[in-house]
């Protein structure tokens, strides 16, 4: 029997899955990230990933025959040419690429999805202008680079994560127009997401007792990869992820791109994710609640009234979906006396948030929604996921698995190579 591992980089954490050939789980590993302050991140997430290792038992470790590692899009870094990052990596959310987007308009196509302040290609074009770019010789994104301290291959990345440098997902290619910028720097080739790059590091494989031929395989995006984890299959099926972010896939025939609404989609086999990545979500409830808050307070809401409370909850100025405005201010007042009534109306703006996202896709031409599964941390809260159906009119419920490691191990296991 062999077993496979995925390993889901997200934001509070890390958490890794492993399943065995039929998709049962075995073991789930976590190392969140509130332990250590957010300095040096690639440490953490270095640490991170070595921690994950040693917490899955020894008998697992030795049947592993695949390992996949899922990232938060558009995370990325620069490293020099044995892989050592050479200055911070940028998250997800960071909007510095907005100092750049002229230079970055006059050579993408109108309505690109790189024409939004954190895409991958606005956040290197920012780093191209840094002093520490001469050290540089590889831009990779959060999850190759991870999967490169594994495999050991600089500079390979899968067309999920890069989307949003500007690769072309149905030519297959980086398009033409990129070599305007004339960046010096090797961009990552480009593998279909689940395919082996190649055999786990030997070092690591003695260490850890993997077999010598454990696979390493290329990974996705976190959304993407708790898509995979829900079950969703048929057009008009949508996974929303409620965890410190809001994201929303909706499998569709049609492709959607409008970056005026920070919306774009990913390539599934012959479908698309259609969707968009907001920066409201749970990070902002846990800006005033603990989890175990979050749990007993919504289970005194009553769920048949909706909050008059309209709030657009965010941690700081700035969201990507549905309004792509890098500028947008939070909007969290007049904040209640009682906990309920305030945790109620965050509940019900980021609800209507989310409805609004499913709305405009299927406005410009996605498939009808027909049903949502949710992942994240948010998906146990049934409070929520009751107040969400509400808005959207259609069942809503967890996902199959709510982790998006477990969709990350279903990589590793070949699910896109069905
Ligand atoms: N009972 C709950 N109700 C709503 N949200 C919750 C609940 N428990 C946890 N969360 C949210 O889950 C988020 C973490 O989601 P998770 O998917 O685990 O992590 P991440 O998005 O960082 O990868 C937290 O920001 C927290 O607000
Ligand atoms: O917001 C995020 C953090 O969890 C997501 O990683 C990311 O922005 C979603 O992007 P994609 O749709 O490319 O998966």
């Amino acid at each position: 029997m062999g077993f496979y591992l995925g390993i889901d980089f997200g934001t509070s954490g890390a958490r890794g899955m492993v399943i065995d050939e039929v998709g049962i789980m075995q073991q789930r590993v976590i190392y969140p990230f509130e332990m250590y302050p957010r300095v040096d991140l690639a440490n953490i997430w270095q640490m991170a990933l070595f921690r994950l290792l040693d917490q899955i038992s020894g008998e697992l470790r030795r049947e592993i025959r695949a390992i996949a590692i899922n990232g938060t899009s558009s995370t990325v870094l620069l490293c020099d040419a044995v892989g050592n990052p050479v200055d911070a990596p940028l998250l997800y959310n960071d909007g510095r690429g907005a100092v750049v987007m002229d230079r970055l308009k006059s050579a993408a196509p109108p309505n690109h999805t790189v024409l939004s302040t954190t895409s991958s290609l606005a956040k290197l074009l920012w780093m191209s202008q840094q002093a520490f770019f001469t050290q540089a010789k590889y831009f990779l994104h959060q999850a190759d680079w991870l999967a490169f301290l594994l495999h050991g291959q600089l500079g390979i990345s899968d067309y999920h994560n890069a989307l949003k440098l500007g690769y072309d997902v149905e030519t297959l290619q980086y398009p033409q127009w990129l070599e305007q910028l004339q960046i010096s720097i090797h961009l990552p080739k480009v593998v279909t997401p689940g395919s082996a790059i190649g055999e786990i590091r030997p070092e690591i494989a003695a260490k850890y007792n993997f077999p010598k031929d454990c696979l390493v395989c290329a990974g996705t995006t976190d959304s993407i990869a708790a898509f995979l984890a829900s079950g969703a299959e048929s057009p008009g099926e949508a996974v929303t992820s409620v965890g410190s972010t809001l994201v929303l896939k909706l499998l569709s025939r049609t492709r959607v791109e409008d970056v005026r609404y920070g919306i774009y989609s990913h390539r599934l086999g012959d479908l698309w994710l259609t969707g968009g990545a907001s920066n409201t979500g749970g990070a902002v409830l846990r800006q005033f609640f603990t989890n175990t808050e979050l749990e007993s307070l919504s289970q005194e809401i009553d769920t048949s009234q909706a909050s008059a409370l309209d709030y657009y909850p965010l941690l700081k100025p700035g969201d990507r979906f549905p309004i792509n405005d890098p500028n947008l201010q939070p909007r969290l007042e007049p904040r209640p006396d009682n906990p309920v009534e305030f945790l109620h109306g965050l509940l019900e703006s980021i609800a209507r948030i989310e409805a609004r996202g499913y709305e405009l896709l299927q406005e410009l031409g996605a498939d009808k929604l027909t049903r949502v599964y949710t992942a994240g941390g948010g998906a146990i809260n049934d409070t929520w996921t009751t107040i969400r159906g509400r808005y959207l009119q259609v069942p809503v419920m967890r996902s199959m698995n709510t982790e998006a490691a477990y969709g990350t191990a279903l990589l590793a296991m070949g699910r896109m190579r069905e």
